[in-house]
């Protein structure tokens, strides 16, 4: 018997509660695994898709939900529309989300040491001095340089990175197999973004955790995924292992998103390629493919859904055939751009 992906999501399709009490799609079946270990960069234009899939993982949408469909299995589990406590205790235990922005994730009002505690003590029969001890050895491991004096600071004493550090730590507490991180850098100056992704490639090496890591950054995803996932217009567009669709982007958007890149050698192209126009808002997603419209390469066959190519763990929905599309490398790919400004 082969042991199931850690995270299984199958064809998961989340509608929202429009304020007439009506249903608005904003996801269409959506799949995608993690495997123990293994980190899964999410990649995509804002509004396509990414967060609202992650809460609905998570369990987190709540009343926005208006209906969800399709599969998510955990360790094999199916935890799609389970009661919240059940989901609470998976979230605690075995998947920690990491916000966008940490004051968010942390309570003004109190120390950050006694959130960690308490985030530990609310999961796990420990009593009060082995929890502070541990969230002390926490604090020190996500490199926090007096994780004792830290322990009794209020959120509003630490500077951002600081603040993102206690999260990942409290995250941490519960030893959980899988991370969730939506942009957890993007309330950060760039040298403490480094640092922040740099302690989670860590953690996921050192401790084997499975990191889904929410970023708008092709850059951040050459380092730091073992696979990829493109989204766009709700759905996914192409799917693969890092170095696949790095090389050799069967998706027309993936080689958009690829050709934004800066060149790794540190020459300056002289404009770096975008694509041209605006992802579509749910409600207004295209008949057909839903990137047509922004596509250089479209034909009338676009306005059918697009097939699916698949080999391996491999896969992406487009007209063309992935045989007929030219390799791209990061930064020298005028081809594409030409390809999507004619
Ligand atoms: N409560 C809601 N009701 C209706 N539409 C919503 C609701 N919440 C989000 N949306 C829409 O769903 C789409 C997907 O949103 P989502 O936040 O998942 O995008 P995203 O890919 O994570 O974008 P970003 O990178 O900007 O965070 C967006 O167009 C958003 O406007």
């Amino acid at each position: 018997m082969t042991t199931p992906p850690l995270l299984e999501v199958r064809d998961l399709t989340i509608s929202l509660r429009t304020p007439d009490g009506q249903g608005i799609k904003v996801t269409e079946r959506v799949s995608f695994g993690v495997g123990e270990g293994e980190t899964v960069c999410v990649v995509g234009e804002s509004g396509s898709g990414k967060t609202i899939t992650l809460m609905g993982v998570l369990g987190l949408l709540n009343g926005a939900v208006f209906r969800l469909q399709g599969s998510v299995r955990f360790r094999g589990d199916e935890i799609l529309n389970r009661p919240q406590s059940a989901l609470r205790r998976i979230r605690g235990r075995e998947i920690a989300l990491i916000p966008q922005d940490p004051t968010t994730a942390l309570t003004p009002v109190r120390t950050v040491g006694s959130q960690i505690v308490e985030q530990m003590r609310s999961h796990g029969n420990i009593s009060r001095d082995a929890a502070r001890r541990r969230a002390i050895e926490l604090l020190d491991e996500v490199g926090i340089v007096d994780p004792s004096g830290a322990f009794d600071c209020f959120p509003h004493q630490l500077s951002g990175g600081m603040r993102q550090r206690v999260v990942i730590a409290a995250a941490l507490s519960c030893n959980p197999s899988l991370i969730i991180a939506d942009e957890p850098t993007t309330a950060l100056d760039v040298t403490v973004q480094a640092q922040i992704l740099d302690l989670l490639g860590r953690l996921s090496r050192n401790l084997g955790l499975a990191i889904v890591l929410v970023t708008h950054d092709m850059g951040i995803v050459a380092e730091m995924a073992d696979r990829v996932l493109i989204m766009y217009g709700g759905r996914v567009v192409e799917r693969g292992a890092r170095d696949e669709i790095f090389s050799d982007p069967w998706h027309p958007y993936t080689a958009g998103l690829l050709a934004s890149i800066p060149p790794l050698d540190g020459a300056r192209a002289e404009r770096l390629p975008s694509i041209p126009g605006t992802p579509p808002q749910p409600g207004n997603w295209p008949s057909g493919c839903v990137f047509a419209p922004r596509c250089a390469l479209r034909t009338s066959a676009c306005m059918q859904p697009p097939p699916r190519h698949s080999a391996g763990g491999r896969e992406a929905y487009c007209v063309i055939e992935p045989r007929d599309r030219r390799p791209v490398r990061a930064g020298t790919s005028r081809d594409i751009a030409v390809d999507f400004q004619t």
